[in-house]
């Protein structure tokens, strides 16, 4: 699905209004009525409350306008609106000021705030309200909320009523997802044609809960050729990337994963990464390891070939592996490097001359990318397509920032990467980002903090790597692996809770995740459900 910013949303507005003739009003009134059906929606779960308010905190804009449309909806549902207007009328133009005299002449009681005491007696109305319209701002918002707008959002989350955000939670950023000095925190979120960036980049996420995108009437043309931010992954999307297997299949036709991972002390990530590649349909997966840990590899794992490689004092690979190690990768159909290599000096060279040689496409990891921090060259010099997986240090490593300017722009700092290294970038954590070098960026909706656990991103280079050998090009692969990785932890953190989430559940409910997403869901999911 298509994710936007507030700029290219305006502009889409202007296309459908002044190009295709669209009266904008016409696409205001959709706008309230979808709001005005997600309250009754709302109130039909809950009926027995019985309470028939519903008050509406609006704003001088036109998403002040949506919620006058929404009111007149709500009056003739038999609910009883109340609007909130944090503004001065004579402040509002246009449409909405348009739908605000239609209310006028419909009786519907308009309360106008004007300061905190005002807010004070607001607070009274609220309490028996059976939900909360935010129609305050939208994505016209400019800088930090002040004042008695401030005050009304924080009235807002200091009630325990549920709250319908009209177009994106009054105060986040419809650009970046930040809290613009305060944001309403809504049950669900009627956002109007398209999600908005900031409502699927975290905190918004948090605050907009459950979206809805509502059809407002945009001319369809219009919605496929605009040229979105970014796409957020879909189940079905995902599907499609996965061909069936043909009923005469065998070990070759599904590919040779070739695995360069683990040291003393970190053998599970080695095996964390190769058992996650046969569960995620590798063909046949060799796990190559340093020789003294040769045994131990094979009594941890079963399904995972192994080939023992020359090692440091410090049982880590030696760079005498390099020979051995590319021969080997040249038989297989893709490679992984990096979870648990450790940070040896003559392991880094071993990296870094593996990475620059290897004949098949990869994905490099942890250990990996600290290797090629600062010999970035490498990875713009490949001649095979490379995947590299940072987490947020890791990709400060690379880019010679900091984890936090990375968390503070992360959009931005995977792009980065992907333009500077040449490569297909996965940047980790809450809302996984993909950007692929042609300049299209992803964003996985799956995952839960539960899997902020040692070694879950060991489990996902494995699930990369068995994509990378059956075929997927780097950005499916990358795409198809975070959507499943977050998937199986979802699934993992319903059955036995995020506290104790470890990355082995993960592989556990591999096999759950892909039996889910072969079943096709119908495209009426929500989109962070
Ligand atoms: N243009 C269109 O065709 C449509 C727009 N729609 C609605 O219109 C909204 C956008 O409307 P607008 O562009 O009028 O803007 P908004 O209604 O989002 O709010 C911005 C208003 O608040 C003021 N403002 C901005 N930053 C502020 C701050 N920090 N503190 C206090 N006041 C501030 C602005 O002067 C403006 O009047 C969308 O979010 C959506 O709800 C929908 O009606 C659908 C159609
Ligand atoms: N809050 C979260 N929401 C979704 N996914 C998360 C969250 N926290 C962590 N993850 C995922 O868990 C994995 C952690 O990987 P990583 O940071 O490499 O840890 P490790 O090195 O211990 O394996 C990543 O895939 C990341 O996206
Ligand atoms: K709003």
């Amino acid at each position: 699905m298509k994710v936007v910013s507030p700029s290219t949303m305006r502009e889409l507005d202007r296309k459908a209004i002044e190009d295709m003739n669209v009266p904008g009003i016409v696409l205001m009134e959709n706008a309230g009525r979808e709001v005005a059906l997600a309250v009754k929606r709302l109130w039909d779960e809950d009926p027995l409350k019985k309470k028939r308010k519903v008050v509406l905190f609006c704003g001088k804009g036109n998403n002040g306008g949506d919620g006058f449309v929404a009111a007149r909806h709500l009056a003739n549902m038999g609910f009883e609106p109340i609007i909130f207007l944090v503004a001065e009328p004579e402040a509002i133009k246009g449409d909405a000021a348009i739908n605000y005299h239609i209310i006028l002449n419909m009786d519907i009681s308009v309360i106008i705030i004007e300061s905190g005491e005002d807010l004070d007696k607001a607070r009274e109305h609220c309490g028996d309200a059976a939900a909360i319209v935010d129609a305050l701002f939208g994505t016209g918002l400019r800088g930090e909320v002040q004042g008695t707008g401030r005050q009304a959002i924080e009235l807002i989350n200091s009630l325990d009523v549920p709250v319908v955000a009209v177009d994106i939670p009054s105060g986040i950023s419809g650009e970046t997802g930040k809290v613009l000095g305060a944001a309403v925190r809504a049950r669900e979120t009627v956002t109007m044609a398209l999600p908005k960036m900031g409502m699927v980049l975290y905190p918004g996420a948090a605050y907009a809960g459950k979206i809805i995108v509502a059809d407002i009437g945009m001319p369809s043309s219009i919605l496929k050729s605009v040229k979105a931010e970014a796409e957020l992954l879909e189940k079905d999307q995902v599907a499609g990337l996965f061909k069936p297997y043909p009923p005469d299949a065998h070990k070759g036709t599904f590919g040779r994963v070739f695995i360069l991972a683990g040291s003393a002390g970190m053998t599970g990530a080695a095996a964390l990464c190769s058992l996650a590649a046969a569960r995620s349909g590798a063909g046949l997966v060799t796990l190559g390891t340093p020789e003294s840990l040769n045994d131990i590899m094979e009594a941890k794992i079963t399904e995972v070939m192994t080939l023992a490689l020359p090692e440091t004092p410090q049982r880590s690979f030696s760079i005498k592996a390099l020979g051995k190690a590319l021969e080997f990768s040249s038989q297989c159909d893709a490679a992984a490097i990096g979870p648990g290599l450790s940070r040896q000096d003559e392991t880094r060279d071993f990296i870094r001359q593996f990475v620059a040689a290897c004949p098949v496409p990869m994905v490099i990891d942890a250990d990996g990318l600290n290797a090629l921090a600062e010999k970035p060259e490498i990875l713009a010099g490949l001649k095979v397509p490379a995947i590299i997986t940072p987490h947020p240090g890791e990709m400060a490593r690379l880019l010679s920032t900091d984890a936090g300017a990375v968390q503070e722009d992360r959009v931005g700092a995977v792009r980065e990467a992907t333009k500077r290294f040449k490569c297909t970038a996965l940047l980790k954590g809450a809302r996984t980002m993909i950007a692929a070098p042609e300049g299209s960026l992803w964003i996985n909706p799956t995952g839960n903090p539960g899997m902020a656990t040692g070694g879950s991103g060991d489990v996902l280079t494995g699930i990369i790597a068995a994509f990378l050998a059956r075929g997927m090009e780097p950005w499916e692969a990358a795409a198809a692996g975070a959507y499943i990785h977050g998937l199986a932890g979802d699934l993992a953190a319903a059955a036995k809770g995020e506290i104790s989430l470890i990355a082995s559940d993960l592989l556990d409910f591999l096999p759950e995740a892909f039996s889910k997403f072969e079943a096709r869901s119908s495209n009426t999911q929500p989109i962070d459900g």
